[in-house]
């Protein structure tokens, strides 16, 4: 009797385990799948991990609504606001000592790094991106460019100063110019994991297609670095051209965003220079799973990103200007701007 009883209540746990496990699997096949699929081009880069052993920095992530920040003061339009509401410096001419910073700055032997693209027909801006840094880019400090390019013959030897090289990293050609710019924070990202990280202190990442007019020091660096766009500067923030479409990772709600930046221009050191290009690549990734483009390819990334991942330092458009545009009175120098180019000819 008391043996019957037994195999009756295993038989009963068996049923009911059985019945549970069937409940999980089905319940499994009917939730829709909210992860990032395997099948992505290349599933490895969610493997890599950088070998830095550094403190998990700390990044405040703003859920409230705030006013947007101005840079032109409100009452003293000709002059520019120099924090952030969060504390982060907006570097201009005038709000630094270059002579005290050099002071600092030089004693500690850093490398800075830049990353360059020149793919296509944009080899043709090589030369004069190069003469012109020589002449203005972190004079005195150890340079190390990296000009990524599909055509290594097409790169001209610049004669370099003293502590500065150049590397050439032959890159995959596309066909598409919108391919080639955003897949900059790819080639970044896997960059750094793979080989800057041991070799330069800070990196720059910045367009070809532009010219430095003017000195570009140790007051740009900083762990985390972005550049506002000289278009946009003096407009309100709900006609800054973010990523409006719910359905794109780029996504900015209206009432969003402090400066729209320049995907031009941006930098920092390099664990968090990593972690910020990978963050764009696979928001890019998670887009084109979905077939979707944002408006403006990686720059809406970089600025849906830079809006819960805060720069620590903001630089003013002096560091991101466009030729074609008139000098304001607000801005007292013009340190890198874009030439003007002829853009049919160069994107087709
Ligand atoms: C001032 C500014 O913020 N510029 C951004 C803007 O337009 P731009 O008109 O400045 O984009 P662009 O034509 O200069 O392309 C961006 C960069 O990608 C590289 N490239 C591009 C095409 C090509 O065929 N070969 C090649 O090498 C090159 O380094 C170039 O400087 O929007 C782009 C994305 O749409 C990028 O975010 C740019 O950084
Ligand atoms: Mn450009």
């Amino acid at each position: 009797m008391h043996r019957k009883r037994l195999a009756w209540s295993l038989g009963l746990c068996l049923l009911a385990g059985a019945s549970l496990w069937v409940l999980w699997v089905s319940v499994q096949n009917w939730l829709p799948v909210s992860y990032l699929p395997y099948y992505l081009p290349c599933p490895e880069v969610f493997n890599m991990k950088l070998q830095y052993k550094g403190q998990k920095p700390f990044q405040p992530v703003a859920q409230s609504q705030y006013p947007q920040p101005k840079l032109l003061l409100e009452h003293r339009p000709t002059e520019l606001l120099t924090l952030t509401p969060w504390l982060a410096p907006i570097v201009s001419e005038g709000t630094f000592d270059p002579e005290l910073l050099q002071h600092i700055y030089q004693p500690l032997n850093l490398t800075i790094g830049v990353t360059v693209f020149a793919m296509g027909k944009y080899t043709r801006f090589v030369q004069r991106f190069l003469e012109s840094a020589e002449k203005f880019f972190m004079r005195g400090y150890r340079v190390h460019y990296y000009v990524f390019t599909h055509d290594p013959a097409a790169i001209p030897r610049v004669p370099l100063g003293p502590g500065r090289h150049l590397s050439v990293i032959p890159t995959q050609g596309h066909s598409h110019w919108e391919e080639i710019s955003m897949r900059r924070m790819e080639a970044i990202s896997r960059h750094i994991a793979g080989r800057a990280h041991g070799e330069v202190d800070y990196l720059f990442c910045l367009d070809v297609d532009m010219v430095f007019r003017n000195p570009w020091g140790p007051e740009t660096l900083g762990d985390l670095v972005a550049a506002i766009h000289p278009g946009y500067y003096a407009v309100p923030r709900q006609q800054f051209p973010y990523e409006r479409r719910p359905v794109s990772t780029a996504f900015v709600a209206d009432g969003e965003g402090d400066f729209y930046y320049g995907g031009a221009v941006f930098g920092g050191q390099l664990a968090r220079l990593y972690e910020f290009t990978r963050g764009c690549h696979m928001a890019i990734l998670a887009d084109k799973a979905n077939g979707i483009m944002a408006a403006w390819q990686e720059e809406s990334h970089l600025n849906r990103r830079f809006i819960s991942h805060k720069p620590s330092k903001v630089l003013s458009p002096e560091y991101l200007w466009d030729d074609r545009k008139p000098q304001p009175p607000s801005l007292k120098l013009i340190r890198f701007s874009t030439l003007d180019k002829d853009g049919g000819w160069l994107r087709n």
